[in-house]
């Protein structure tokens, strides 16, 4: 089996007139990844995402994908599931008759009964899309993309407006076709998602990765926080802890189980006994707020 990424993006550049969106970009997906491309709002995913599909020409770069140019369409099209942000569906076919036609046009093979029921829409097969509430829209664009099992799938915003059953159905979903050796190029707001099933990150801002890594990798770039409290007439605390209101402390840390073993050392030692302890590791929401909060690059 070749070991050649499924998707391999070199110094992407996208540009809208004078404005340059996509900026230098590279990155590889290899297959059975799942790659999640985040980012703050206009950071570029849709951009660089829109070049990988095919529906968008570089400004300049090279984008490959299964090798080919995602331009040539008889030949990645039949490997690849898209599910978008917005579906562009006829209100008026029937949830059935949608999936046959976007299943024909994908070039793909499936029943569009096994589809339904995956998505818990098998039921609503003979009801025309208008009729869909917005949840049932989004899992009937999910039956489309994931229709013939494709090697490759984009999932875009793919829990938003879901409840938690069907999330959890959906990613039931996602984590079956994996199973299977299939590709997931995931992008979402909801950095919980990302968080959990992501086996790499690259985080976008202003064109570029500030960031590209697992989950541990991204969130070892910033320190984790200790906090407590201490009873009134306690000795000085080892690490120099900053105060953080109430009378609580902070001791900031990239080694958190040493640091967290020195003072419960010291707290031994000396009797004390710390109030309200707290050791949190860097979560993803905090290293996405730090490069939020940093001024755009050149
Ligand atoms: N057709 C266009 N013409 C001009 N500017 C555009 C066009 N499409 C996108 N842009 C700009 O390019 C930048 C990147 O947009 P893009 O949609 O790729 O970002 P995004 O990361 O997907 O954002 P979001 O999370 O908000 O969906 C934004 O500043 C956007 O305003």
């Amino acid at each position: 089996m070749s070991t050649a990424p499924v998707i391999d993006v070199d110094a992407l550049n996208v540009s809208y007139g004078d404005f340059h969106a996509v900026k230098d970009l590279s990155f590889q997906v290899e297959r059975g990844e799942l790659y999640a491309l985040l980012g703050t709002n206009g950071a570029g995913k849709t951009s660089t995402l829109e070049v990988v599909e095919g529906h968008r020409a570089a400004s300049s770069g090279t984008v490959r994908v299964f090798g080919e140019s995602p331009s040539d369409r008889g030949a990645v099209r039949p490997r690849t599931g898209i599910m978008l942000q917005e579906s562009g569906f006829s209100p008026d076919l029937t949830v059935a008759e949608t999936v046959r036609l976007i299943g024909r046009l994908s070039g793909r093979t499936d029943s569009a009964e096994r589809v339904l029921g995956i998505v818990d829409l098998a039921g609503k097969a003979e009801t025309r899309v208008a009729q869909l509430s917005g949840g049932e829209k989004r899992r009937l664009d999910f039956a489309t993309a994931v229709y013939g099992r494709p090697e490759l799938i984009f999932l875009d915003e793919p829990t938003t407006g879901l409840d938690i059953q069907s999330r959890d159905a959906l990613w039931d979903a996602v984590e079956e076709l994996r199973a299977d050796g299939s590709t997931i190029v995931l992008t979402t707001h909801y950095l919980e998602e990302a968080q959990q099933r992501a086996d790499r990150i690259g985080l976008m801002h202003h064109g570029v990765f500030r960031h590209e890594g697992t989950v541990s990798e991204l969130t070892r770039t910033l320190p984790a926080a200790i906090q407590f409290s201490l009873p009134a007439g306690s000795p000085t605390p080892p690490m120099h802890p900053g105060p953080v209101g109430d009378g609580a402390y902070q001791i900031e840390t990239f080694d958190l189980q040493a640091d967290l073993k020195q003072l419960l050392d010291w707290a031994h030692a000396h009797g004390v006994e710390l109030h309200g302890l707290s050791a949190a590791p860097t979560r993803l929401d905090d290293v996405f707020r730090a490069i939020d909060a940093e001024p755009a690059l050149a």
